[in-house]
């Protein structure tokens, strides 16, 4: 082995793992960002960026501790069975398939905005449901194919990402005023807003259907598994702190109210963005990397929400058996985005109300169930003691309750 380094047990390599979490962090959730921190703005922005990143990170790691009770290939499904009985079991299974559904609706509905945006480009215009049946119907036929095509489309897609983010972005931090960062204009109330965004920090932390896979992939190598969820989860938030600034420092805070008035979608924002950006070309850049970004978050998701429906209906990998599964797959979310094509910040919302529970509070409670049930056990356990596990929980109630209060029209909202 060349490079001991990065080097796993069965020469996995450590880079591999990070890469699975980093991309299924930073997706969708991500162009939510700065539309709804606009509000309280670049400064508690950035503190709930870091805040949730920990919160986010200490509950996948808590996922691991329980996980790593079990043998490698142990599903979610078997944990909660195992650890915290069929109640919990049922919650949490509604909750990932509800995840998943709502994602592939907001992919869409992001999709089918950005396509529209760059078709604008080339002096097409479409109605947005049909941008959206197309987005949809080319994805899904990727993953009808199988899941070597899909693997294989989401790497070259992830080149491509890394290549016109920087381009883009590396333009836009360079134009970057830093007076629109600290001393922004509009009115000049900050932290009602913080409530509001939390669902949707909590959304874009997201990435811990990935913990069971990781110990499948790499076996009972604990201190590889964390070296992966670490590095996979802050490039996410160097990323998403980036992306605040880049947008934040070019767009103005009375301007976002413009793109909120307009629904908050995708394609708006990026149509914001290229309006202050120095060339065309760059503009082409941005786009080009937002269609990337919620294809292969979208092609991720879905394999996901296949595998796992496949799994539930009992059908089997035969074309036919494919075809039965894709329906069930793609024509609710594809249906919900052709009717309501602009749903796309309320959706990544319902996404965290239900990652609060699977993704925070659950993996929490397994936790602290397989310490009283394993007393002696000498594996790897989080620091924190019981403390840690009462912050996270309570962190998903906060951010749960904030959701509905939002929903509920109980909480600042700014624009
Ligand atoms: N983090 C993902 C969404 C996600 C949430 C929960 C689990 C998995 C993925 C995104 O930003 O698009």
């Amino acid at each position: 082995m060349a490079n001991h380094m990065n080097a796993a047990p069965g020469g996995k390599s450590l880079l591999g793992g990070a890469m699975i979490v980093a991309g299924t962090t930073v997706g969708a959730g991500m162009f939510s960002l700065p539309v709804v921190s606009a509000g309280m703005w670049f400064s508690y922005g950035l503190m709930v960026l870091l805040g949730i990143w920990f919160i986010m990170l200490m509950s996948g790691l808590l996922l691991l501790e329980a996980n790593l009770h079990f043998e490698p290939g142990a599903s979610f499904d078997t944990l909660t069975r195992e650890t915290l009985g069929r109640f919990w079991r049922i919650v949490s299974g509604l909750s990932i398939a509800f995840v998943l559904y709502i994602l592939t609706y907001a992919y869409i509905s992001g999709g089918s905005s950005v396509v529209n945006h760059s078709l604008q480009g080339l002096d097409i215009s479409l109605p947005q449901s049909v941008a959206g049946l197309a987005f949809a119907g080319i994805l899904a036929g990727i993953v009808l194919i199988s899941t070597k095509a899909v693997d294989r489309i989401t790497t070259i897609m992830l080149g491509g990402m890394i290549i016109t983010f920087f381009l883009a972005i590396g333009n836009l931090l360079l134009e970057v005023e830093p007076s629109r960062l600290f001393s922004p204009n509009g009115e000049q109330s900050y932290a009602p807003y913080i409530l509001a965004a939390l669902p949707f920090g909590l959304a874009s932390f997201g990435y811990h259907g990935n913990v069971p896979s990781l110990v499948k992939y790499y076996g009972k190598a604990p201190t590889t598994i964390i070296r992966a969820i670490f590095i996979g989860t802050f490039l996410g938030l160097i990323i998403y702190v980036c992306w605040l600034i880049a947008t934040m420092g070019n767009i103005s805070r009375t301007g976002f109210v413009d793109i909120i008035s307009q629904g908050g979608n995708m394609g708006v924002l990026v149509g914001a963005l290229q309006q202050v950006m120095a060339s065309d070309w760059l503009g082409t850049m941005l786009t080009l990397f937002a269609n990337l970004a919620v294809a292969s978050s979208f092609l991720g998701v879905t394999l996901g929400l296949f595998d796992y429906l496949a799994d539930l209906f009992g059908f089997d990998d035969s074309l036919s058996g494919r075809a039965k599964t894709a329906l069930v797959t793609f024509v609710p979310p594809t249906l919900m985005g052709v009717l309501f094509p602009n749903g796309f910040l309320v959706a990544i919302g319902f996404a965290a109300l239900a990652a609060c529970i699977w993704a925070v509070i659950v993996p929490a409670l397994m936790a602290y169930k397989t310490r009283q049930m394993y007393p002696d056990y000498q594996g790897f356990k989080v620091p924190g003691g019981t403390p840690l596990i009462i912050l996270v929980i309570a962190f998903g109630l906060v951010t749960g309750v904030c959701h509905l209060l939002a929903m509920a029209d109980l909480l600042p909202v700014y624009g």
